[in-house]
């Protein structure tokens, strides 16, 4: 598949099927949009992406789909994410497949000397002294996406082949931005329901149906048995305990993507395989992600984006792989309507 310019100054590939595309820059394997045709035919981005966002390969994207690896978020001593958004990845695999009415594309990162010595930042970050291969196989239908994130542990470096006991251990996410034409309308619903979750926006207290476990005080934020409203700063890991069937959850964005339907409501089928144990929900309203101190986020961009993210994203709960072995996570994003 021929790699394209994309937007700024990435490289890519556009990938198309059944009127659906999406964008993926080499750089991180990021996924920078996904656009279905609307009622007129004109596409309709489904992700949203920062306006001021440098899309030039100097720093990470907000926005999209990033691939947090092999850190989530700052619990660990890398940066934030850890490098994997940050490494040119490569195109290894593409093909259509008629029979599952679908197209793919399937990129890869290897390990390099600056990912093994912690150089692929100035000043350097941890090593990460690792071989390893990470894969992410897209996979778009007309009305669907899908991502499949594998990790192979291929031995420690510099052992010169000799095996090591040691495992590779990694926190991960796929760190959805989806597009809302209004973040007060979005409502999640399904799987998270009565799950505990993480409340990094209340001292990481862990909370079940918006109620601390440890004292039973009542959360800030109103959240219903059957669904959450997106309708403040909320940062949380919601920690499934049997995941083995994955998590299937429902998310409806409301009205306004398309503005050729403006009254049309958009609603999300999201299915996470049991690789992830957990779900992140972000959005960092008028209290993260403005100002200054976040040049590369638009100020009002919290009216406008929810993340759901399938993850593994507690360091007590990190993957840990032998030499040889792999883990696999996968999610489905189905669009209702
Ligand atoms: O790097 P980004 O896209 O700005 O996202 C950062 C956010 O990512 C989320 O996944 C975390 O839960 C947040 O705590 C964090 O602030």
């Amino acid at each position: 598949m021929a790699e394209a310019d994309l937007r700024g100054g990435l490289k890519g590939v556009r990938l198309s099927y059944g009127g659906a595309t999406v964008e993926v820059a080499l750089f991180g394997a990021h996924i920078l949009s996904w656009t279905t045709p609307g009622a007129s035919g004109a596409p309709v981005e489904r992700l949203w992406l920062s306006s001021c966002s440098p899309l030039d390969g100097s720093a990470p994207i907000r926005g999209g789909i990033p691939i947090a690896w092999p850190q989530f978020a700052t619990d660990g001593a890398m940066p934030l994410h850890g490098f994997a958004r940050e490494r040119l990845w490569a195109v290894v695999d593409s093909s259509d497949d008629a029979a599952h009415a679908s197209a793919s594309l399937t990129l890869e990162l290897s390990d390099s000397p600056h990912t093994a010595d912690g150089t692929w930042r100035s000043p350097a970050a941890p090593p990460f002294p690792w071989r390893f291969r990470l894969r992410l196989k897209v996979t778009l239908g007309a009305t669907h996406l899908q991502l499949a994130l594998e990790a192979t542990n291929l031995g420690r470096a510099a052992m010169g082949g000799e095996e090591s006991a040691e495992r590779m251990a990694f926190t991960t996410c796929l760190h959805t931005y989806f597009r809302s034409a209004d973040s007060t309308q979005v409502r999640l619903s399904g799987g998270l329901q009565g799950v505990q979750f993480v409340d990094k926006v209340d001292g990481m207290k862990v909370k079940r149906h918006g109620v601390d476990v440890a004292s039973q005080t009542p959360d800030s934020l109103t959240v219903e048995e059957a669904a959450m409203e997106s309708n403040g700063f909320v940062d949380r890991i919601y920690c499934h305990e049997n995941p083995s069937k994955g998590i299937a959850q429902v998310l409806h964005v409301g009205r306004g993507l398309d503005p050729s339907a403006p009254e049309a409501e958009s609603t999300y089928d999201l299915h996470q395989s049991a690789g992830f144990s957990n779900t992140v929900v972000f959005n960092p309203w008028k209290e993260g992600k403005r100002g200054p101190a976040h040049p590369d986020f638009d100020d009002d961009g919290y009216k406008y984006m929810i993340c759901v993210e399938p993850a593994v994203a507690k360091p007590s709960q990190a993957v840990e792989l032998k030499q040889g072995e792999s883990w696999k996570g996968e999610c489905l994003i189905s669009i209702r309507n």
